[in-house]
């Protein structure tokens, strides 16, 4: 079954956007004769994919090239410039964990907030809250502002979250390690369980071998456009043989 669809998306973005966000610094900029218009940059061109369900999808690809913006795209945390996507099912998006929250608000406000963004229902969230911070280890925590945590607790508090109810489609960008030692442990023991099941994962990495160990599936994108698909390790000795025949030349 049909789980993900991207027809034909493209992505283009500004590539000096502090310029043209921040009217004092632009000002500045223009006195001291240094102000150049932004640019803009098509960051992904084109690029149709389907993907079916229980697929284990690797991307990969050099830096820039596009794959944590792909992965945005099928998240929903970037609009595509054109295109369309369509996705079935729940979606566990691993990536910027956190960058979601309301740093004024309590921990437990934005399990509601973030669930709710997730596309929960507010009852069923209200029932997940305490598996929560049980799981993210912050239990104490529950009236505290989400700004008075440290990073790691934010971590671990975004994983808990995107993670509690059994996502259909795990989307992660590199191999994740969250929080400490013990955390960390916790966290894979998670997601190997989601990747021994039928779940739908892609997941971006610049381990090859871990790529072709744990995915059936992957896709090379290059320069924003998808160079080469296949089999895992179809797609990862192409990718190899590419980049060490430049190395060479
Ligand atoms: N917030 C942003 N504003 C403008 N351009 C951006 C922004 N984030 C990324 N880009 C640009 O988009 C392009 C693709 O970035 P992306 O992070 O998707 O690449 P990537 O393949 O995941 O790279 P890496 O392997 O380094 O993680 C790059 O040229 C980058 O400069």
């Amino acid at each position: 079954m049909e789980v993900i669809r991207l027809d034909k998306i493209s992505l283009w973005r500004r590539t000096q956007e502090e310029f043209s966000y921040d009217l004092k610094k632009t000002f500045l900029s223009i006195l001291e004769g240094k102000y150049r218009k932004p640019v803009k940059k098509l960051i992904l061109d084109n690029i149709d994919l389907i993907v079916n369900s229980g697929e284990k999808i690797g991307i990969i690809g050099a830096n820039g090239s596009g794959k944590s913006t792909l992965l945005k795209v099928i998240c929903g945390i970037l609009k595509p410039t054109s295109g369309l996507v369509r996705v079935r099912g729940k979606i566990a998006p691993l990536i910027e964990l956190g960058a979601g929250f309301d740093p004024e608000i309590s921990v437990m406000d934005n399990i509601m907030l973030y669930g709710v963004l997730l596309g929960f229902s507010r009852t069923e969230m209200r029932k997940r809250v305490n598996s929560i911070l049980e799981f993210a280890e912050l239990q104490d925590y529950a009236l505290i502002p989400v700004k008075a945590l440290s990073s790691g607790m934010v971590a671990r508090l975004g994983f808990a979250i995107a993670t509690d109810a059994q996502p259909d489609i795990l989307v992660l960008d590199e191999v994740l390690s969250v929080g400490d030692e013990s955390f960390k442990n916790k966290s894979q023991q998670r997601i190997e369980k989601f990747w021994n099941e039928n779940t739908t994962i892609l997941v971006v990495s610049h381990d090859l071998k871990f790529i072709e160990k744990t995915c059936n599936q992957a896709i090379w994108l290059d320069k924003g456009k998808i160079k080469f698909t296949g089999s895992a390790n179809a797609v990862v000795e192409c990718y190899l043989q590419t980049v060490n025949k430049a190395d060479n030349s």
